[in-house]
């Protein structure tokens, strides 16, 4: 990891070590991917105001995050799959997030179930929830996170209708899911990554399995997970939720101003400007664009928390000038963990840790609390 030194670098290096169809699940987004590609440029088209002369010697990233301290204004965001990009890859960045400080969330499409992460990592994680037809299963899964402790529901709200991601459907990432000559070349160069995944403890979604009959028929799984996803979702789930889950709520996928009001209503204590890094409904505007929007008229009332596009510490910086109070962190890791497992994870944390740093003290500001418009330059 010593030639690693940006979040591109562990980019190429998951590339190398994942099999194809793996990558191109993290990395890619929805339809034409114009989304994807907003959240990063949008990001890069704020600038900075250099300032000069002022004392950074006693810089200071620690926060608080839902009222919990942290060691800097970073989350792990949800990602489904973990499993896939590395053996037990949900342990190995739990663990990763643990060492630094920062909450990890876990997806509900994770393949380590919450069981086996408990069981594995030292402090509480949160939670994050799909909200699926079977109410049934959901009330359980609520149970399982509260048995397991988790300090946190993070409850994603975007993806009751599924945006097509092409590439996934080339790769054969689809229901059932489809082997072809060259798909198990590209897994037969890979022995270390094969070998990794044989020896995690599960390949297939933990959470899930168990619940549907003849789990081991992996297409049977599938099918029942994709046909899952409700369109019938509204806000009165989310007070169902709220009624079955004692703790912490967060809200995830809000991108509209109305929206964000009605998230503050059901009592939420955070939301999360997102679009599903560009996943989901391509043609909407970057996450950048909508946060400042979004912070001015909630900001007050609820804990905002940002996602989309975060590659680098400058783009913390971005984001929490503009109003967030703390940013998720999705493909940067998961390159991490396919670069080289929980090293990986770690690494990836500790490049953004130093480019925000360095960033804070180029723009003349000592805590994470003084980072607001003033640092942007117009
Ligand atoms: C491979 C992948 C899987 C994801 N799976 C989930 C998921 O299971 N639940 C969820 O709420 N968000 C999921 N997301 C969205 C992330 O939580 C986050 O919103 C997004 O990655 C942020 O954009 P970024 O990757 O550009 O940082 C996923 C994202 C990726 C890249
Ligand atoms: C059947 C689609 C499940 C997607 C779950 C993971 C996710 O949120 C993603 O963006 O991918």
């Amino acid at each position: 990891m010593k030639h690693i030194t940006c979040i591109e670098d562990l980019r190429l290096l998951h590339k190398r070590r994942v099999p194809k169809a793996f990558f191109d699940y993290a990395d890619r987004g929805s339809y034409a991917e114009e989304t994807l590609r907003a959240n990063r440029e949008d990001l890069q088209k704020i600038k900075f105001r250099q300032r000069i002369l002022v004392d950074v010697s006693k810089r200071d990233l620690s926060t608080t995050i839902l009222g919990e301290p942290s060691s800097m204004p970073l989350i792990l965001a949800p990602v489904g799959l973990l499993g896939m990009q590395h053996g037990d890859g949900e342990i190995h960045a739990c663990r990763a997030a643990q060492a630094a400080g920062i909450p990890f969330t876990q997806s509900t499409m994770s393949i380590c179930s919450i069981e086996d992460i408990a069981g594995s990592v030292e402090k509480p994680f949160w939670f994050q929830l799909y909200v699926m037809k079977d109410r049934g299963f959901i009330k359980a899964l609520v149970e399982r996170a509260i048995a397991a402790k988790c300090t946190a529901l993070c409850l994603t709200v975007d993806l009751q209708v599924i945006g097509q991601r092409h590439q996934d459907i080339k790769n054969g990432m689809s229901v059932p899911p489809e082997w072809t000559l060259s798909k198990l070349f590209d897994f037969a160069i890979r022995p270390g990554w094969v070998q990794g995944v044989l020896q995690g403890k599960r390949r297939t979604f933990g959470n899930i399995a168990g619940h549907v009959k003849n789990t081991e028929d992996l297409t049977k799984l599938s099918a029942w997970t994709a046909a899952q996803f409700d369109t019938s979702l509204n806000w009165k789930d989310v007070d169902w939720i709220r009624s079955i889950w004692p703790g912490k709520l967060i809200i995830k996928g809000i991108h509209d101003i109305e929206d964000a009001k009605l998230a503050v209503e059901t009592g939420a204590q955070a939301l999360v400007v997102s679009n599903h890094g560009g996943r989901q409904l391509d043609g909407a505007p970057s996450s950048i664009h909508v946060l400042p929007g979004i912070a001015d008229a909630v900001g007050d009332k609820i804990e905002i928390m940002f996602d989309g596009g975060i590659r680098s510490g400058q783009d913390v910086m971005r984001a929490l000038a503009l109003g967030a109070k703390s940013c998720m962190l999705g493909r940067a890791y998961a390159y991490g963990l396919g670069a080289g497992g929980q090293a990986g994870v770690a690494k990836a944390i500790d490049i953004i840790r130093n480019e925000l740093l360095t960033t804070m003290g180029l723009c003349g500001v000592n805590t994470v609390a003084e980072i607001d418009r003033k640092v942007l330059a117009d």
